[in-house]
């Protein structure tokens, strides 16, 4: 993935900018870029004005003011020696919020502890820390998985969330806009704790609590620390209560996650045949 889209507050000349012509000191040629990662929102007053998603994007955020003209600019032959100037005109002034969604084709979702962090580097290049303790990661990361024919497949893993993440309980749920962009989800379920299939609930419960529907995207569940014994005897009962897909792993040792990789790919094959319908994908 290109990491860099634009934004230009740009000393333009034209398009009707009151100020704007062609004798402007700093028309074309002056163009003040900012540059900025691609996935980023521009906001006035809370309002989104661009979306800056692909490689190479630009917005146009404020024209900058024309020049004034000096009393050299005057002289002529009947006047060697002009008093006479032109003001310039002030440019456009714009109070812009910048703000980054994080691009990627599936996002991690569980609670603290689960092991999203330890499974994006089981299964791409990312490696973002693992601990025993909630909460290890606070920002997202993004992992790239590469397949054989070249085709590849990002994978974001955002914090963890809790019950009651909507009401900014733990980290709160404002990273959610992270997972907003993902066309598909991955469930991660700490398997070796009790009634793992409620946590599913809770976590549908606060995506949705951030957009209504987040939580219909394409999905899967992995089922994951089946090393340890107590996640055995859980992994029927998770089967037997819910619909999706339900991906059994070790993403500590690395077991089966060649099954997370490849559903990963149909996924992602599936969104892009065309299969954008944002609906639960049942198997
Ligand atoms: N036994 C076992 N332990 C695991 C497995 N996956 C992760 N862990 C352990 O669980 C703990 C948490 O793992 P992380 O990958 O940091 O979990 P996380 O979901 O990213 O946690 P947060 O960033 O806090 O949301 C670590 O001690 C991991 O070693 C697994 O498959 N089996
Ligand atoms: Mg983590």
């Amino acid at each position: 993935m290109k990491s860099l889209a634009q934004v230009v507050p740009l000393y333009k000349g034209e398009n009707g900018h009151p100020g704007a012509n062609k004798n402007c000191y700093g028309r074309n040629g002056s163009v003040t870029y900012i540059m900025v990662p691609i996935g980023t929102v521009v906001k006035e007053q809370g309002t989104m004005v661009a979306d800056l998603s692909q490689h190479g994007q630009e917005y146009l955020a404020a024209f900058g003011g024309t020049g004034g003209k000096g009393n050299r600019f005057f002289l002529s032959n009947e006047n060697r020696a002009p008093t006479t100037t032109a003001p310039g005109v002030l440019g456009q002034e714009r109070s812009l919020q910048l703000e980054l969604r994080t691009m990627a084709h599936a996002g991690l979702v569980g609670f603290p502890n689960a092991g999203k962090s330890s499974l994006l580097r089981a299964i791409s290049n990312a490696k973002p820390a693992v601990a025993a303790y909630p909460f290890t990661t606070l920002n997202p990361h993004v992992g790239v998985i590469k397949y054989r024919d070249h085709e590849q497949v990002a994978v974001a893993d955002i914090p963890g969330l809790i019950r009651g993440a909507h009401l900014n309980r733990g980290l709160g749920i404002s990273f959610l806009r992270h997972i907003e962009r993902c066309r598909f989800l991955l469930f991660v379920l700490d398997m070796s704790s009790p009634e793992p299939w409620t946590h599913l609930e809770h976590l549908c419960y606060e995506l949705d609590q951030y957009e209504p529907g987040l939580s219909k995207r394409p999905q899967a569940v992995i089922a994951n620390k089946m090393d340890l014994p107590e996640a055995r005897g859980n992994l029927e009962a998770l089967r037997s209560r819910v619909a999706q897909r339900v991906i059994p792993v070790s993403a500590l040792k690395g077991e089966n996650t060649e099954e997370v990789i490849l559903h990963l790919r149909e996924l992602y094959d599936g969104y892009v045949q065309g299969d954008h319908s944002g609906t639960v994908t049942r198997w």
